[in-house]
């Protein structure tokens, strides 16, 4: 018999997966690192309490736009670190106590654990254990760009000034200067969070364009946007970084030869912040002692029901979800993969021997309209298809833009610049996509996404129901009104 009926690894999403209807089961979870993983402790949550701070200090930068005088006077960096921190160690240390010690079925293994085989393990300290059926719960890790002069093992230390998103917010005071390396999320959001409470911020970039995933239209929109209001250098990549001296970093760029007039140069700042993507946790794991197929790009591979693949086929008893196995890096989606594997496990325990439920008693994941935002000043936020995509897979659309500026609360707001998006089937009149760049962006795209997941037409979302005037919503409801389903 298997030491254990399940066992868990990682603590993210995957700790949300055991609840009273395990209370029988000989349960293990494994977590090397804080309990509640990224979007708790590092992610999602403290940097959206950041960027409400940022948020404000904006405000009051930017009030004359709406004829108010008001200034920004500085951030009181501990009290906001402490703010958020005290808050969300508290719920750290909370969840790791209550698997510990409240949970008669619970065994907590506090450190590293790796395959040595299918249904069996080891921890980092050396002990070796075997579980019925395991869920990979191993999430991502920042990306270590192995640029020369950055000693990878000291990123994220104490007093080491290369930072990721693991160690930035923790430091004892936000760095007078700034280099951000990366073009995407994290590096928006923490642009944002920074020049926002004063720090001098320079994001270094590649290519021509920030956000580079969006349609190239709104992307240009806002890097546009952004780019007049931050320091971005565009067409260049860190060749070279000198750690130490009073400057804290020196960072030498050279072109990528993506943007005509990019000039090799150097910049110094206090600090540097790699944001240039994160990698499935796959490689630690082991995976390969016990089979398990890894794609290309690092994710574990799994099938519609979450199945963990070993050589093309369900590995009896193996599930994966969140950031090691899934093609979307957001904790919406490994939230929902969680409720999926959760109801697909208790089918297989039910079921007797691992790998024995049948399909018929397991639910598929959705990533249909699957959201996300970047809240960064302005916001952006997206659901569905870009029409590029759409039209290189030969999808009949029509696209609409609808500025802010067309509603009353874009008067209100003095907004000329932000925008919503929407792609349309002129045959179905449903929704395929929205892209939004503006205030509260996040917000009004929720009734395009609830209506792209219930299957709404555009034209029934927009006139068949009220929409508050004058709300900002009024911008969706005139997207979508703009519609012309006779011009593709
Ligand atoms: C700065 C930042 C901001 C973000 N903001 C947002 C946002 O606003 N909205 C959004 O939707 N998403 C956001 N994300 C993404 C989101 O945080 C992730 O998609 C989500 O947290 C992934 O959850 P997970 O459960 O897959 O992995 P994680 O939460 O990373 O959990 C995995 C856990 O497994 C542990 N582990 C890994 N391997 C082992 C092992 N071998 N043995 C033991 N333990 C192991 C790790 O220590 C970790 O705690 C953000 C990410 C970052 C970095
Ligand atoms: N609000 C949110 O939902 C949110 C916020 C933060 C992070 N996340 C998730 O976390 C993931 C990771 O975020 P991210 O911003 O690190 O990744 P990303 O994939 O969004 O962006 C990575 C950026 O780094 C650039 N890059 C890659 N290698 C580079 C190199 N060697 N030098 C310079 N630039 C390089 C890429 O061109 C890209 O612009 C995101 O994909 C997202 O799903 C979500």
């Amino acid at each position: 018999m298997a030491d254990f009926d399940v066992l868990i690894i990682g603590t993210g999403s995957g700790n949300s997966i055991v609840n009273h209807r395990f209370d029988g089961l000989r349960v293990a979870i494994a977590e090397e690192w804080h309990f509640g993983g990224t979007c708790l402790n590092v992610g999602c949550i403290p940097t959206k309490m950041f960027v409400r701070a940022a948020d404000v200090a904006e405000d009051a930068k930017t009030a004359q736009a709406v004829d108010v005088e008001a200034r920004y006077e500085g951030v009181e960096w501990d009290r906001l670190r402490e703010r958020i921190f005290g808050r969300i160690d508290a719920i750290e240390a909370d969840g790791r106590d209550y698997r510990t010690h409240r949970q008669d079925n619970v065994t907590v293994f506090a450190e590293h654990v790796a395959f040595t085989g299918p249904g069996s393990f080891a921890t980092a300290s050396g002990e070796r254990f075997t579980a019925e059926r395991v869920v990979i719960a191993a999430g991502s890790t920042p990306r270590d760009p192995q640029i020369a002069g950055i000693d990878g093992a000291r990123i994220d230390s104490d007093g080491y000034p290369v930072h990721t998103s693991d160690s930035i917010m923790r430091l004892p005071s936000p760095p007078r200067s700034l280099i951000i390396l990366g073009s995407g999320y994290i590096a928006m959001e923490f642009a944002h969070i920074f020049a926002g409470l004063g720090t001098e911020v320079t994001v270094v970039v590649r290519g021509p364009r920030l956000l580079g995933d969006l349609d190239e239209d709104v992307s240009a929109a806002f890097t546009k946007i952004f780019a007049d209001s931050h320091s971005v250098r565009f067409g260049l990549e860190a060749e070279r970084v000198e750690v130490g001296g009073p400057g804290g970093v020196s960072v030498a760029l050279s072109p990528t030869g993506r943007v005509a007039d990019a000039t090799a140069q150097s910049l110094q700042a206090d600090a540097l912040l790699i944001a240039t993507g994160r990698v499935p946790n796959t490689a630690a794991l082991d995976a390969q002692a016990a089979g398990i197929d890894v794609r290309e790009d690092g994710r574990i591979a799994v099938d519609a029901y979450q199945r963990v693949l070993a050589g093309g086929e369900p590995l009896p008893g193996a599930f994966a979800l969140g950031d090691v196995s899934s093609p979307f890096q957001l904790k919406h989606v490994a939230n929902h993969e969680a409720r999926v594997v959760k109801h697909n496990l208790l089918a297989d325990i039910a079921a007797g021997a691992p790998g024995s439920a049948p399909v018929g008693d397991l639910e598929e994941v959705n990533h249909h309209a699957v959201p996300a935002a970047v809240f960064t000043r302005p916001q952006v936020a997206s659901v569905g298809e870009t029409e590029a995509a759409l039209r290189e897979r030969g999808a009949r659309c029509v696209a609409h833009t609808q500025p802010y500026s067309s509603t009353a609360y874009g008067w209100a707001l003095n907004d000329e610049t932000s925008f919503v998006k929407v792609l349309a089937d002129p045959a179905t009149r449903l929704i395929l996509g929205a892209q939004i760049v503006g205030p509260e962006a996040s917000i009004i795209i929720q009734p395009l996404i609830q209506a792209m997941a219930f299957g709404q037409r555009a034209d029934d979302v927009a006139q068949h129901q009220y929409w508050i005037h004058p709300a900002l919503t009024e911008v969706i409801e005139n997207a979508l009104l703009g519609l012309d389903f006779d011009a593709d």
